[in-house]
């Protein structure tokens, strides 16, 4: 027999048949292999319903849910203020963090609102790479987080305060430094709260978890924490299932574990341990209503 390209056909060797066989059988199979698939699904739905979890394209519905709608109206900021201190890689991370925060928000039933602050120059540019992450559900904003916000809601957060955060308060802002430094500005936010006479405080890592490593964490990391803790984890769930595992991030013994009002009582207790020259060392939490300012 003459084939296409005019010569004759070469007889099909029994791989070849074999393969073809397969390839028939899979297609005869297909109606009736749909059929069961949907019926597995049917029945799967059917037991989720029973044990009364949720069922539906849950993923799908939480992606339909925005910060406008949702029941969460914690304020967290990132403050991309820093541009000219970052060279282009870190910046980004930076950006890539940023976006990391939004995808973190958009996976849960209450995401947080979250705001951009001093959005252009440099760091608008390098953002408009990400495609269409101008229809994000995210408050992009040129102007600073201070022409933004009452200064008393401003809580600045960072690893070097003194001040510990102890619950998450809706009537606050966080703001999160939106720089990537590798410690190259160590003390930075620290000191541009202090400056500006805003609020601040850490995360309250060491009363939860022991560390092996540096407690600064990545931009995302500290969102995803609060976004945790405003979803009604502890902050020990929401620290070990944000950091890491290379970090060596563990919980502490449920007996050492610490409630607000302990914390509160240890720092009134341990109130002259408070050192200046290292701040990150001494334990005082900042009340809700009543952040120490500096
Ligand atoms: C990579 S850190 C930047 C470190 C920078 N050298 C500084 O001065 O803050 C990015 C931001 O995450 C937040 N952050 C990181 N670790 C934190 C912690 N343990 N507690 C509170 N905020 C933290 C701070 O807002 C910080 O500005």
């Amino acid at each position: 027999m003459p084939s296409a390209n005019g010569g004759e056909t070469q007889p099909l060797s029994k791989r070849q048949q074999k393969k073809l066989l397969r390839r028939q059988k899979w297609n005869d199979t297909k109606v009736e292999r749909r059929k069961r698939e949907r019926e597995k699904l049917k029945k799967r739905l059917v037991e989720k319903r029973a044990a009364g979890e949720p069922c539906g394209n849950i993923r799908k519905k939480l992606k339909q849910m925005t910060m406008a709608s949702s029941s969460c109206k914690q304020r967290v900021v990132v403050d991309m203020s820093f541009d000219d201190l970052m060279i282009e890689k870190h910046l980004s991370q930076c950006v890539k963090q940023v976006s990391r925060c939004y995808s973190a928000n958009r996976r849960v039933s209450s995401p947080m609102q979250l705001y951009v602050t001093s959005f252009e120059g440099k760091c608008a540019e390098v953002m408009s790479k990400q495609n269409g992450y101008e229809h994000w559900d995210v408050y992009f904003k040129k102007e600073n987080y201070m022409d933004l916000f009452p200064k008393e809601d401003i809580i600045y957060l960072t690893s070097e305060s003194r001040n510990v955060i102890t619950s998450v308060d809706e009537n606050k802002v966080y703001v999160i430094g939106g720089l990537v430094d590798h410690n190259v500005h160590k003390g930075l936010c620290l000191r541009l709260a202090e400056e500006k006479g805003i609020a601040h405080g850490r995360l309250p890592i060491d009363e939860f978890i022991e560390m092996k490593t540096r407690k600064v964490l990545t931009i995302d990391h500290v969102f995803r924490i609060i976004l945790g803790v405003t979803e009604g984890g502890s902050w020990k769930e929401s620290f070990l299932k944000t950091i890491p595992a290379r970090k060596g991030a563990v919980g502490k013994d449920e007996e050492n574990d610490c409630e607000d009002s302990e914390l509160e009582k240890d720092a009134t207790n341990n109130s002259d341990d408070k050192s200046e020259d290292n701040p990150s060392e001494s334990r005082e939490p900042v009340c809700e209503g009543d952040p120490e300012k500096s």
